[in-house]
């Protein structure tokens, strides 16, 4: 069985090498939808009983391991010093630096390999991340797979 969690959250970013639009500092209302895999956990009144994961602990593990710390921030290639000079110049601002260009894909990429150690299996159900898709904009999204293409 497959079950997704979406989550919003706000960031702002830009693709430094880009040759149109998104070379400019701009933001989005990115969506992430987190799938996971696993069996139907049967355990009659247990609080997950007939579920895959209770879909507010789902929610729950990707604020506290990924969401909180992206929402309105500025997501930042660490190779873009202009840019990384600049917000560090801003007292407390909300930066966070990574070591790729924050594409749809790279970001995706990033979420999935830092979520699949967060979704553990608990009742022995087999329980793993399998995707993660990150919307850019309702008309761009990436996904990244358990089984990389990359
Ligand atoms: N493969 C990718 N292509 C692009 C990415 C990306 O992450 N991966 N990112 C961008 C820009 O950051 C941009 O924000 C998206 O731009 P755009 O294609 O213009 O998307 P819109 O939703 O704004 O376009 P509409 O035509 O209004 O739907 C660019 N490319
Ligand atoms: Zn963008």
């Amino acid at each position: 069985m497959f079950i997704t969690r979406r989550l919003e959250f706000d960031a702002g970013h830009r693709i430094p090498d880009h040759k149109s639009q998104c070379r400019h500092l701009h933001g989005h209302r990115y969506v992430i939808e987190i799938t996971l895999s696993g069996q139907v956990i049967d355990k009659a009144g247990d609080a997950a009983n007939g579920m895959v994961m209770d879909f507010s602990q789902v929610k729950h593990l990707a604020k506290q391991h990924l969401v909180d710390e992206w929402d309105h921030a500025f997501l930042a290639f660490a190779g873009d010093s202009a840019i990384v000079d600049f917000l560090n110049s801003l007292p407390d601002h909300k930066t966070v630096i990574l070591d790729r260009v924050p594409t749809a894909e790279n970001l995706a990429r990033i979420a999935f390999d830092r979520l699949d150690a967060v979704y553990r299996d608990t009742y022995g159900n087999h329980l793993q991340l399998e995707q993660v898709r990150l919307y850019e904009t309702p008309n761009c999204w990436a996904d990244a797979l358990r089984a990389k293409l990359d």
